[in-house]
């Protein structure tokens, strides 16, 4: 007898139901996804998210906001960072101190000179000045419908959102990001989420479950 065609809602890949997944096997996937983005089609993305993260920026002003260096097809913002920090906004970047801990930050102006960490990603070579954020840039490996983040698996942003709960936390991911997971009890939902599609807003989802209606 011949088996009815499974069927897997919004899903691409009709053998690959993503949610699920586990979150490991799921961080691979949408890495992959993620590496296999054309050229020109990712840089009108990271256009359309630099827009949307300018606007909101230039908006809130953060006193210190905390960027990343581009690493494994992440959004390459870094001409936005260089302009955001030309209208003023004084940049930092994270720095890993060991597994398991928060991460710091120190402050950065584009151009310094840079050295690679134990991952390969460059951070500055003067790390005198450690920074608090009021702002904290967080890329994405995955997000879902109410905010939570998937990274790459250290636990590292969600340590320190932990630490500093009054910090305003942006997402930065594709639409295509946009997937399902089972939470840890220590996963903290992003209070804004930037695509170059959407801005999803924490409050939003917030205010949705309690309306009435
Ligand atoms: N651009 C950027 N900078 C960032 C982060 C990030 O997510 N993006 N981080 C966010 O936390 C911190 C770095 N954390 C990272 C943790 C793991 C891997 C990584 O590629 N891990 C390998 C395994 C390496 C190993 O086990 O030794 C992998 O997953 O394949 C990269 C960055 C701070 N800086
Ligand atoms: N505040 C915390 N205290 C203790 N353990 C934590 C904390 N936050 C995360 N962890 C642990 O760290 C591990 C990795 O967490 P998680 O899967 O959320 O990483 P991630 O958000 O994908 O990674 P990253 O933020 O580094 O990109 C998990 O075992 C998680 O329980």
């Amino acid at each position: 007898m011949t088996q009815p065609p499974k069927q897997v809602k919004e899903e691409k890949d009709p053998a690959l139901d993503v949610s699920l997944l586990e979150r490991s096997q799921l961080r691979r996937h949408l890495r992959q996804q993620r590496g296999a983005i054309e050229v020109a089609t990712k840089q009108a993305w990271d256009e359309a998210i630099a827009a949307r993260l300018r606007a909101v920026l230039l908006e809130k002003r953060p006193n210190h906001l905390a960027v990343y260096w581009p690493i494994q097809s992440e959004p390459a913002l870094l001409p936005c960072f260089a302009d955001l920090y030309q209208q003023g906004i004084a940049l930092a970047l994270p720095i890993v101190v060991a597994k398991g801990q928060a991460l710091k930050f120190v402050a950065w102006t584009p151009g310094q000179s840079m050295e690679n960490d134990a991952y390969g990603i460059p951070m500055p070579l003067e790390r005198e000045t450690e920074i608090t954020p009021d702002c904290i840039l967080a890329p994405c490996v995955g997000f879902n419908k109410a905010n939570y983040r998937l990274g790459y698996g250290g636990g590292f942003y969600d340590r320190t959102l932990a630490l500093h709960p009054e910090v305003y936390s942006i997402g930065i991911a594709y639409e295509l990001n946009q997937s399902s997971f089972a939470l840890d009890q220590y996963d903290i939902a992003l209070d804004l989420i930037l695509t170059e599609a959407s801005a999803y807003s924490q409050q939003d989802h917030i205010e949705s479950q309690t309306r009435p209606d």
